[in-house]
């Protein structure tokens, strides 16, 4: 399908903050090509391998972290993308960029991170996305950061809609280059927070099968999984319900992309949008589920809560993580001639830029990598029992 008139335009782009030197017509690649491309080689991305999505540092080489969850999310936003005529290369960027400020160990190390840093603005791995990709990531010789284009720092800034009250790592990053936050963003940028959504609704049901957390019983009693599993064994009614996993994740992912096309296109038209600029005024999403799928989808994420996230194991896992990361924290603030080299150099003499060094960090660390420091600097931690 040929771009519609309301996705994002490359030759329309509303830029870099350092404009790139030779223009953004040499070569074969357009702009939003140069920003999916910069995700894929920045360090940052790399280390999504090591990052926590649901189980910590898991031992099986099948569950998914940061990176795979990532891959999964650019798929499913490429194929939505592709069918409703928006801009596949922003898309794709967008998907695989917006897990990048994750700290260790997912949502646990982020909680203590919060609190380690309430004194010094907090912490928000949304935010901090922002952060990694404007800052922290270093790979130019002449300014800090990916020196990304305006439309992708807006979609990454706005993945969770418009952001009216900025805390201090976005409003760092909008002075240097307003990103309009209190406004909804592309297609492109909607498309992907929803197909974060859907990936990890179903992946997450995958891996909390795999780990034998999940009931398969209890799942297929949830409404939205109910529809399809019995689609499913109408379709095979021969084969054993074990046989049948893999199909019930594909025919649901299924489900959800082909509601949220159907729902966005009909919203769209609807709407009589016919540009990117229109899409931004429209003072509402244009992107999402009918309201029977965004209801399913609700109690589905309710159910994956309290039976999978929120498990006994799980909850002991995160206790010992979210005391790993305090720990590290408060050790180098105590002590910050134990920083890497790089890291000491540049080490802010003032607050609160001092603390908000050690955060980086920190957040920056792998799993693997924080446990490692913690056994050098504090001693050995041990995780509850893994999968
Ligand atoms: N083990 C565990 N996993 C969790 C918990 N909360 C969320 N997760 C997992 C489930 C999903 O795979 C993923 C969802 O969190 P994300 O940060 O990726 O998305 P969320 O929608 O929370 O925020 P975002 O859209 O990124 O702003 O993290 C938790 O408390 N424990």
């Amino acid at each position: 399908m040929s771009r519609a008139p309301y996705a994002a335009d490359p030759a329309r782009s509303r830029g870099r903050l350092h404009p790139d030197p030779g223009g953004e017509t040499r070569g074969p690649r357009d702009v939003f090509q140069r920003d999916r491309d910069r995700i894929v080689h920045a360090i940052a991305f790399r280390r999504l391998r090591h990052k926590t999505q649901v189980f910590v540092a898991p031992d099986g080489d099948h569950f998914r972290v940061r990176l795979t969850h990532s891959l999964e999310v650019a798929q499913i936003g490429r194929t939505i993308a592709r069918a409703l005529g928006l801009n596949e290369d922003l898309t794709e960027a967008l998907c695989l960029a917006h897990d990048i400020g994750h700290p260790p160990f997912g949502h646990a190390g982020e909680e203590a991170l919060r609190e380690a840093m309430a004194e010094a603005g907090g912490f928000d791995h949304n935010a901090h996305t922002l952060r990694v990709l404007t800052r922290l990531e270093s790979p130019y010789p002449r300014w800090r950061g990916l020196n990304l284009s305006w439309d992708m720092l807006e979609g990454l800034a706005k993945h969770n809609g418009p952001v009216p009250a900025p805390n201090w790592a976005l409003a760092e990053v909008d002075a240097e280059l307003p990103l309009a936050l209190d406004a909804w963003p592309s297609l492109e940028a909607q498309v992907a927070a929803l197909a974060d959504d859907i990936a990890y609704d179903n992946h997450d049901i995958d891996d909390g099968l795999r780990a034998g957390i999940l009931d398969l019983d209890a799942l297929c009693a949830v409404p939205l999984v109910a529809a399809r599993w019995e689609a499913v064994r109408a379709r095979h009614p021969d084969l054993p319900p074990d046989r049948l996993r893999g199909e019930l994740i594909r025919d649901q992912i299924g489900a959800m992309v082909n509601d949220l096309i159907e729902t966005s296109r009909a919203r769209i038209a609807a709407s009589g949008v016919d540009s990117v600029e229109a899409v931004r005024a429209a003072g509402q999403p244009l992107i999402g589920f009918s309201d029977a799928m965004a209801q399913d989808e609700r109690v589905l994420k309710r159910f994956m809560y309290a039976t999978l996230y929120h498990s006994p194991s799980q909850l002991a896992v995160a206790a010992v993580a979210r005391g790993l990361v305090a720990r590290l924290f408060a050790a180098y603030v105590a002590a910050p001639d134990r920083l890497p080299a790089a890291w000491r150099a540049t080490l802010p003499e003032t607050e609160p830029a001092r603390t908000r060094h050690i955060a980086d960090f920190i957040a920056g660390m792998t799993d693997r990598y924080a446990i490692g420091r913690h056994a050098e600097l504090i001693g050995p931690v041990a995780l509850p029992e893994g999968f």
